[in-house]
């Protein structure tokens, strides 16, 4: 579904699907909603329920079916792409809407809509794009499936397929079914093309896939996910190396290398948001902060500074995350207390980790938070914020900001941001220094064990290894 083709309407029932308010200009509605869309198509996100009146819903989208058929019926043929986009986005936007109407009631208006993206299809003859693999704001039509033999695997319907949406579990498997049209394959790595002899695909590490065929036992690594973009189509991204490695020769080149990484980002996010939203650790971080901000070269008034995880205790308390930052860095440098985001005084870490994800919320305007840079550090069992090493706030999906009461590193009562945030972030960067770090980091970075550190996966992020020589003994630069 594209954004750009929706009416306001249609808008403000999509925002109001995924909970987030519906105020401001048809851009505003637009840009909100393209975010939302942005994240959903990485992390499964949940909706939550919506109380509707059935009646009035399925009025709406009965007029907007009619509507819409009086347009395919009155168009040329063969329609021109902006056309059928056009449709074909509003079509998938009733599709949505009827979705939340429940079973029986909708049904006849579902098959009605069903048939009319059919007919679009007949009136529009889908070019395939030469190279699918290049991201487009807009989705890729799916081709025609192009049949390479005589037993080549039967194309399901689009019908089928939009029933079949809401059941495909996992990329292995939305990459099963798109490999059978063609079009998709050959903008798969450089050009693969589609082999009737495909036995199997694997994920491998998120995002590597194993395509293995049948006519050689070899296997074929391709850097390459697919995203399902909705049901009108798929994204196809290429995943680069998308790690960096600094080895420093001492702890200010650690500071240094930070400073210029953080005045590049900031000044980014400044032009491009106006804001520049970050994400800071505790620990030995803290040192290195200290050194490196006050050569940044930046607009500090416009950073928003959130804690990655913070202690629950007072303040003045020696443990205290924020009165680190208090004592180390505020003073020297342009940021005032108020661009920290704090965390709530003298409540329990559940109440404080639900204060947080509100106020977390409120500055991302009720979207899903993409921070522009994460900084982390690493404990020496491989923690990072407070997700620590088998603790079962590494599988935690739903909360933004989650309490753990019983850390194993004192004090023992903490919040924590989870990894659906962390792995939605622009950049996360490790600084860290020392033989206290040395084996851990070659568990992480070598031997890929699976530790929370190891977790930080961003999706379209960029993750960066400050480290100095001696932290680093085991790696290469
Ligand atoms: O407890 C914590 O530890 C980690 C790592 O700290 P470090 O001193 O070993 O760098 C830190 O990143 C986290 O914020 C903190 O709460």
């Amino acid at each position: 579904m594209d954004v750009n083709r929706l009416l306001s309407d249609d808008l403000d029932f999509e925002l109001k699907r995924r909970g987030i308010p519906n105020e401001g200009t048809v851009d505003d509605k637009r840009a909100k909603l393209r975010a939302r869309m942005r994240v959903e198509r990485e992390v499964n996100v949940s909706f939550p329920k919506l109380v509707i009146d059935t009646q009035e819903q399925l009025q709406i989208c009965n007029t907007k079916l009619v509507d819409l058929e009086g347009e395919i019926v009155s168009s040329g043929q063969p329609m021109a792409q902006n056309e059928y986009k056009r449709i074909k986005s509003r079509l998938i936007h009733v599709y949505n809407r009827l979705e939340v109407v429940s079973q029986p009631d909708n049904e006849s208006l579902v098959e009605k809509c069903l048939q009319l993206l059919d007919c679009l299809d007949q009136k529009c003859q889908i070019a395939v794009p030469e190279n699918p693999a290049v991201v487009s704001e807009d989705p890729v039509p799916l081709p025609e499936p192009v049949s390479h033999e005589e037993d080549a695997p039967v194309m399901p319907s689009w019908r089928e397929e939009m029933r079949r949406f809401s059941t495909w579990e996992t990329t292995e498997e939305t990459m099963r079914v798109m490999l059978l049209w063609s079009g998709i394959t050959s903008g798969v790595d450089r050009i693969m093309p589609l082999d009737p002899g495909l036995d199997d695909i694997e994920m491998v590490e998120d995002s590597d896939l194993h395509l293995i065929f049948q006519s050689s036992p070899t296997t074929c690594t391709l850097t390459t996910t697919i995203i399902l973009q909705s049901t009108t189509g798929v994204r196809v991204r290429k995943i680069t190396p998308k790690m960096h490695t600094i080895i420093t020769e001492n702890e200010l080149e650690i500071s240094e290398e930070l400073a210029k990484l953080i005045e590049k980002v900031s000044n980014e996010s400044i032009s491009t948001h106006n804001v520049f939203y970050l994400g800071v650790s505790g620990g030995s971080l803290i040192t290195f902060l200290s050194k490196a901000l006050p050569s940044v070269n930046t607009d500090f008034s416009k950073w928003k500074i959130f804690f990655n995880d913070e202690r629950v205790v007072t303040v003045d308390d020696n443990d205290s995350t924020f009165g680190a930052y208090k004592k180390n860095v505020i003073g020297k440098v342009a940021l005032d207390e108020e661009q920290f985001v704090q965390m709530k005084q003298g409540v329990s870490a559940d109440v404080a980790a639900t204060d947080y994800q509100q106020q977390m919320s409120l500055h991302f305007n009720g979207s899903f938070p993409v921070f522009d840079m994460l900084l982390l550090g690493m404990g020496p069992d491989g923690h990072t914020c407070s997700l620590f090493p088998g603790h079962r706030l590494l599988e935690e999906e739903s909360l933004w900001v989650a309490p753990i009461t019983d850390s194993p590193k004192p004090p023992p009562a903490r919040i924590t941001i989870t990894f659906p945030i962390v792995n939605n972030a622009r950049y996360c960067v490790f600084a860290m220094s020392g033989e206290g770090k040395a084996e851990m980091l070659k568990r992480v970075l070598i031997d890929k064990e699976d530790l929370p550190v190891t977790r930080v996966k961003p999706k379209s992020g960029d993750v960066w290894w400050i480290v100095d020589k001696t932290a680093g003994k085991y790696l290469k630069n």
